[in-house]
Parts: C-alpha cells; structure tokens; sequence
C-alpha cells in the first residue's frame, strides 16, 4: 500500500488496527507483557493510541531494526520470559481462542497454517515447478517459540546474513523440525493491500452483527 503512515494505524471500524489486536492479547491473563517493536519515529504516536485506549498488560515499545527480522530479534532480547508467541499488529482478526490455543499446545513450537485453496506454481516468467497444493500451508500469526532457541536461530541467521519472512522459516533452517501446525481461520487476513482494508470493513462489520 502507498500511505503516508504505517499500516498498523489504519482505522478499521473507527479503531487502529493495532488496537484491535492488542485487545485481543490484553484479555489473556498468561501473557505477562507485550513487547512493540517500532519504527523510531512512530514510538510516540504508538505509545500515545497505547495509552488512549488503556491496556492493563504492561507494554513496551522500543525501536525496531530495519527488516521485520531484525525487529523480532529485538523484542526477543529485551523480554525476560521463556516463551514468546510473535504477532503482527497487522492481523486485527485473531481471536482470544486462537492466542489461548497456543498458550495451551503442548507443543512448545506451534504456529498457525490455513489450507491453500487455489493453485501456487514456481516461476514468474516461465513455470519452473508444479507445488502440490494439499502439502502446502498459507502461514498465519500467532506463532509460539520456546525464547532461547528461536533467539539461537535470529543469532545465527543475523550472523550468517540470512533473511526470513516469518519466524517458522527462519527456527526451521536451524532446527529442522519441532513446529506444530495448528488449524488457521480465514478471518485472520493481515492487512497488506488496498483490498484488505475494504475485506477488513466487512469482516467487522460481521464481528459487530454477532456481538450483537
Ligand atoms: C509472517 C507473514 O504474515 C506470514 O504470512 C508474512 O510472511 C509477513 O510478510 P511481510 O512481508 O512481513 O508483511
């Protein structure tokens, strides 16, 4: 999207759409504090919406990096808890549910994965490579990480000049396995293009119907 603010602070349903997340995680009582990586020049802005709107979870906001990448890897150094979940203040539709399944998977890696229901082939110009789709996931936030080695993996892949867009990626080169998959939802969009925003509108505006 061309704006002339980050995406976060987007209104949907009258709300920055990092509120609407932040309201989510705000009602779960296992989660001790929320870290907000942010660009510098928006820390006041985000720490202003912050208190407007009064969190009773402790909130950090500190200056991200330049990739997403980097900016994870600075929320994780400064939190001094042993699991983290990672989400992106641009998916304003996850629900209480999904964060409290997380918190309760036994696994201590999970993320969340939808189906994919079209087909995804290799290959801009000229296809190179037919995927199969049924063994393909659409990769979703939340994610939970077991903190010391996901930190291990930013570590070496910050060494190694190796750049993820997501942290299952990144924690699965370094360690191969243990993610778990649990089922994503189709309202849980992260807000990327134009489009998004008017899908978002409606998703709302059916969140506000059953509220009632
Ligand atoms: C993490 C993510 O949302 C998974 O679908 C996606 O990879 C983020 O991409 P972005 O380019 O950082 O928006």
């Amino acid at each position: 999207m061309q704006l002339d603010i980050p995406k976060q602070f987007l209104l949907i349903g009258g709300k920055p759409i990092l509120v609407h997340a932040l309201e989510k995680i705000d009602v779960i009582e296992e989660i001790k504090e929320i870290i907000i990586p942010s660009p510098k020049e928006y820390i006041e802005k985000t720490e202003e919406i912050i208190f407007h709107y009064g969190f009773a979870t402790p909130i950090y906001c500190i200056e991200g990096g330049e990739t997403r990448q980097e900016s994870v890897y600075k929320g994780l150094q400064k939190t001094r808890f042993e699991n983290v979940i990672i989400h992106e203040a641009v998916r304003p539709f996850v629900t209480v549910e999904e964060f409290k399944n997380l918190l309760h998977e036994d696994a201590e890696n999970a993320i969340y994965g939808k189906d994919i229901p079209f087909t995804v082939l290799e290959g801009t110009k000229y296809i190179e490579n037919n995927l199969q789709r049924e063994r393909l996931i659409n990769v979703q936030l939340p994610q939970k990480f077991n903190k010391k080695k996901l930190l291990y993996a930013h570590e070496c892949a910050s060494e190694e000049g190796l750049n993820f867009t997501e942290d299952a990626s990144l924690f699965f080169h370094y360690f191969h396995s243990n993610i778990k998959v649990l089922t994503g939802s189709d309202y849980n969009i992260k807000i990327t293009k134009p489009i998004d925003r008017k899908i978002a509108e409606i998703i709302y505006k059916e969140y506000i119907l059953m509220e009632g």
